[in-house]
């Protein structure tokens, strides 16, 4: 059966070019008008009423020249600054315009003049590119426009069409309603409103398909691409009010990206997770076996934080999916809130300043005293408590830590060896341990009767790690001078409402888990997590998940690329190699990296492959996930 004949003709501005030219050519010839800005925006306005259909497309063009006082030698300007400002996924698939050229068409509202050249660099001859011509003077001004082109008047591309009575299947790519209504007139089979640059509901709602770049053209069509899958069909859900940078970041890289400002509850994330590829969160959503066996299509989690711990991680492995964090974008932030804190416990200047608040003026210097050469224990000496030993040394404090792992002291801090003998010396204890469960009450009666009286203790790590009633026991009785907590053992979904035991006492600092928002680093994490959610979707790259077998791939060199993930059974790796054999594949490169649970194996083939090869590796016993990257 021979295959379908199709004939696809593309709209030029805002379809194949990101932009609308003349638009660009306004900007051109009208740099040194001091009207310009106006200028543009009413040529702008007559574009967009010209494209929508609302005043006739005639009146529209005239209007428009008229206002751009343009000359032959801006057009050249015009053309070159064009080259620049193809539709990123059009450039991307460049070999589908010369793969396919005798089967391409441009008709267009714009001129020749301009699109030829720009085409041409597509394999679109002129004698395919159907669009209007400019008059000029004899000074070489642009005068005007060939009234007789049919394209020059109101529903020129129907009748352009109808001219051109094109064999097979008519396809329109385009983004305007001109662009439709061919398709209305039966002139075109099919319409694909064309959003990659610009979306127009009056387009978007009549299309057959709607196309937010070339890939999904292409995928839709069945026609060969660049890429595998497109990215507009992989779905990224971002809970918890992630920084906006992540939804700009991984929208502009072509994914489907959808924001929610609160975390969901179980149930409610097992309702949506069904479509979903790529879940980001922070510290309150809970990840959990329920949730991953729901998610069939997820491949990645990545945790806008540091802690990990609201994450099944291991069944995220068992399931086959990745996940980052953010191991050091909040750090900083944590600290300095901890500096701050322990020198307003020390000086009491929450209760002065309450006091005051209440029109109670206390001078007093009860209560009040420097950090300079008190002693500082730290618990847990991992990213945070070692900058905090830094900076908490350069204050003048004394620095002691614990750790249960050997840790290189920095600068002058000493390292204690047993808990117990950290508490009993500190006069501020502040806890930086990890979201480990085994750290649950970790500092409970026993350990706060073993700090001095009238120490401080200061929580920025997890809520679990403190007992709250054994905490205001010991606040209550002066056992401790004043605390700082900003982690709870519940915390709410989203703000409003929340209570805690230590709702109301003197001297302590309560917060609402804010240690880590900083403008900062919620910018910095939005920028790292993203980075690497798409270094593992683009290119298979592991490095730093927090799960996974980590490994950095070479760059993907126009070549085919396998992602295998697979249970860590023997056997599977001669299975997979087996499998390759048989279908004759070229390998260029194949990479393996393994932990006791899964292996992750990727392979790399230089040419055209049988597509029964994915079946049969997507059957090889022990299979998790498998999925190919062009
Ligand atoms: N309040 C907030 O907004 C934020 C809180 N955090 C939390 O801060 C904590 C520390 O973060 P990082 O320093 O980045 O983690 P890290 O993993 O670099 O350091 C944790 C350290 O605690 C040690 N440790 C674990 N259990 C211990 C125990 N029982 N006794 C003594 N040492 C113990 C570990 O050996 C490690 O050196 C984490 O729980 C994290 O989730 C992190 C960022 C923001
Ligand atoms: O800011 C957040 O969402 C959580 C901060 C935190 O606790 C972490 O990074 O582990």
């Amino acid at each position: 059966m021979s295959p379908l004949k199709r004939s696809y003709v593309f709209d030029f501005d805002s379809t194949l070019t990101r932009v609308e030219a003349l638009d660009v050519l306004a900007e051109i010839t009208l740099v040194n008008n001091p009207k310009k800005d106006e200028i543009i925006e009413e040529i702008i306005s007559i574009t967009n009423l010209g494209i929508d259909g609302e005043i006739s497309f005639t009146e529209s063009l005239e209007r428009r020249i008229k206002l751009l006082q343009a000359n032959k030698a801006d057009l050249q300007t015009l053309i070159v600054q064009l080259k620049d400002k193809v539709s990123h996924s059009i450039a991307r698939n460049k070999s589908f315009f010369e793969d396919f050229s005798e089967d391409i068409y441009v008709i267009s509202c714009g001129f020749k003049e301009f699109i030829d050249p720009i085409v041409a660099q597509y394999n679109i001859p002129s004698e395919r590119v159907f669009a209007n011509t400019f008059e000029f003077d004899e000074n070489d001004s642009i005068v005007g426009f060939d009234q007789e082109n049919v394209l020059s008047t109101h529903n020129g591309k129907i009748a352009c069409l109808k001219n051109l009575n094109l064999e097979g299947e008519v396809q329109v790519i385009g983004d305007g309603y001109s662009d439709y209504v061919t398709k209305e007139a039966g002139v075109a089979d099919k319409f694909f409103a064309y959003t990659e640059n610009v979306s127009r509901t009056k387009t978007t709602e009549n299309a057959d398909h709607v196309v937010p770049n070339m890939d999904e053209f292409l995928y839709v069509n069945k026609l060969p691409r660049t890429i595998s899958y497109p990215k507009n069909r992989i779905h990224i859900l971002l809970l918890e009010n992630v920084h906006p940078d992540a939804f700009e970041k991984l929208s502009k890289d072509g994914f489907t990206v959808e924001t929610v400002s609160t975390s969901l509850s179980e149930d409610e994330l097992i309702k949506k997770m069904k479509d979903v590829h790529v879940l980001g969160i922070r510290s309150k959503t809970q990840v959990t076996k329920r949730v991953l066996d729901a998610a069939d299509k997820l491949m990645v989690v990545g945790a806008f934080c540091i802690g990990t711990k609201q994450i099944d991680l291991e069944a995220c492995k068992e399931n086959g999916v990745v996940v980052f964090n953010a191991p050091y974008s909040n750090t900083r932030s944590v600290v300095e809130l901890a500096i701050g804190e322990i020198i307003m416990l020390m000086r009491s200047v929450f209760q002065r300043s309450t006091e005051l608040h209440k029109g109670v003026w206390n001078k007093t210097a009860a209560g009040s005293r420097e950090v300079r050469g008190k002693k500082l224990g730290i618990v847990g000496y991992g990213n945070i408590g070692k900058q905090l030993s830094v900076l908490a040394e350069a204050l003048g404090l004394d620095v002691y830590y614990y750790d249960v792992e050997d840790k290189l002291a920095l600068g002058n801090a000493t390292k204690i060896e047993k808990l117990s003998d950290l508490l009993a010396i500190s006069d501020v204890i502040t806890l930086h341990v990890d979201d480990n469960a085994a750290n649950k009450n970790y500092i409970g009666a026993d350990e706060i009767a073993q700090m001095k009286d009238g120490a401080i203790l200061v929580n920025l790590s997890r809520g679990f790690v403190v007992d709250i009633k054994a905490l205001k026991a010991a606040l209550v009785s002066g056992k401790l001078a004043g605390a700082a907590v900003d982690v709870y053992p519940e915390e709410p979904a989203k703000n409003g409402a929340f209570t805690t035991d230590l709702k109301g006492l003197e001297n302590v600092i309560l917060t609402p888990h804010v240690g880590g928002s900083t403008e900062e680093a919620q910018k910095d994490i939005a920028d790292f997590v993203p980075n690497k959610i798409m270094a593992y979707i683009n290119s298979g790259n592991t490095v730093d998940a927090v799960n996974f077998p980590n490994i950095r791939l070479p760059k993907q060199e126009k070549s085919h690329r396998f992602l295998h993930i697979h249970q860590n059974v023997p056997g599977v790796m001669a299975k997979i190699n087996k499998v390759l054999a048989k279908y004759d594949m070229n390998i260029t490169g194949q990479y393996l990296s393994t932990d006791s649970k899964v292996g992750y194996v990727i392979t790399d083939l230089n040419k055209q492959y049988n597509p029964k090869v994915i079946k049969k590796l997507k059957e090889i016993e022990g299979t998790i996930k498998f999925r190919v990257l062009y």
